[in-house]
């Protein structure tokens, strides 16, 4: 028997697979193919998560685990903002520990406890890095340079700005007002640059945001691999970023309010020399808990489980209902 732990970051649902539970380890493969088959499930327990969350031992020198990425279609990430927060919950649920490391495909990144949002709400700041601009990072192409710094891209939108910034799974982000935010744009560019076309040959995940004021944003995301997503960490982090170049007056250290359709994050933008320091601050809600017979589970047995919701969600609404409309 195992147990998978259904978790969300601002709404952006996973379940965790700990692939040391289990006597016989399943691939990165099998896994893939379980994301597929959940999210195509006719089981709203299953079919709402946005990708699977294997967690692994790691044997970097402070890291309680690895964290790899597999995204509801299957597809592989580098990287998973609102995920490693939940991760980061499960290793300090298991360890006792809140405040250490978690190994990530491209870097070992710092995670911690933070002070919890509201009752039964608990929250936690995580790292994310690396910070890459040039196109062999995403890969882009066709695009008219090297970087996409605040420029237009008449290719894929008139009178849009983009930034394109790789932390390091790929995003890219235009700032605009709320009629073009709401309008059918994104829902039209999302999919097309996560198919077949000549600029992002790997997908990206574009993120558009609309500016309430000094350090407060809006950010809605369709993300590579997955679509629509309530939120996503990694994309509000790389906005508040861009956000942040766009308009610093010579401090570099903000502290970026995002509201996106699942709730409210928190991002520490700051540099020390030329380097960025980012750091993700938002819920880490554990959803429920799956005891299922891993057999039943690679087999796609799922009504075999037994699936035990928390009270944690009521609290999570709760706070979500606090917060001041965008
Ligand atoms: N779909 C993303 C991975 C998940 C990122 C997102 N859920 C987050 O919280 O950062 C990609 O393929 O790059």
């Amino acid at each position: 028997m195992v147990t998978l732990r259904k978790v969300h970051g601002s709404e952006n649902r996973f379940f965790i697979l700990d692939r040391t539970q289990f006597t016989t380890t399943p691939t990165i493969e099998q896994i893939a193919n379980l994301a597929v088959n959940l999210k195509q499930s006719d089981n709203e327990t299953f079919n709402d998560i946005d990708g699977i969350l294997v967690v692994d031992a790691s044997d970097h020198s402070g890291c309680l685990g690895k964290m790899t990425v597999v995204n509801a279609d299957g597809s592989l990430a580098s990287m998973c903002g609102n995920g490693l927060r939940t991760v980061a919950r499960y290793l300090a649920d298991q360890t006792g520990e809140t405040k250490f490391k978690v190994e990530t495909q491209d870097a070992d990144l710092h995670v911690e406890q933070a002070d919890q949002l509201a009752p039964e709400v608990p929250a936690y700041g995580v790292e994310i890095a690396p910070v890459r601009f040039h196109a062999a990072d995403f890969p882009f192409a066709e695009l008219g340079g090297d970087t996409i710094l605040n420029r237009p891209l008449p290719q894929l939108a008139p009178d849009l700005d983009f930034t394109a910034i790789a932390v390091p799974n790929p995003h890219l982000i235009s700032f605009m007002d709320h009629d073009t935010l709401t309008s059918g744009l994104q829902a039209q560019l999302g999919p097309y640059l996560n198919g077949e076309n000549p600029y992002f040959p790997d997908g990206v995940n574009l993120n558009f945001a609309q500016i309430l004021g000094p350090d407060r944003l809006f950010v809605k995301t369709y993300e590579r691999g997955v679509g629509f997503t309530n939120a996503c960490g990694t994309g509000m982090t790389a906005t508040s970023l861009a956000y942040v170049l766009n308009h610093d007056q010579g401090d570099f250290d903000h502290v970026v309010t995002v509201y996106n359709p699942g709730g409210m994050v928190k991002v520490h933008v700051a540099r020390t020399g030329t380097e960025y320091a980012l750091q993700l601050i938002a819920n880490a809600t554990t959803l429920g808990n799956w005891e299922i017979e891993a057999t039943d589970l690679f087999q796609h047995q799922f009504a075999a489980g037994n699936y035990q919701p928390t009270t944690e969600e009521t609290a999570y609404q709760n706070w979500v209902a606090t917060l001041p409309q965008p």
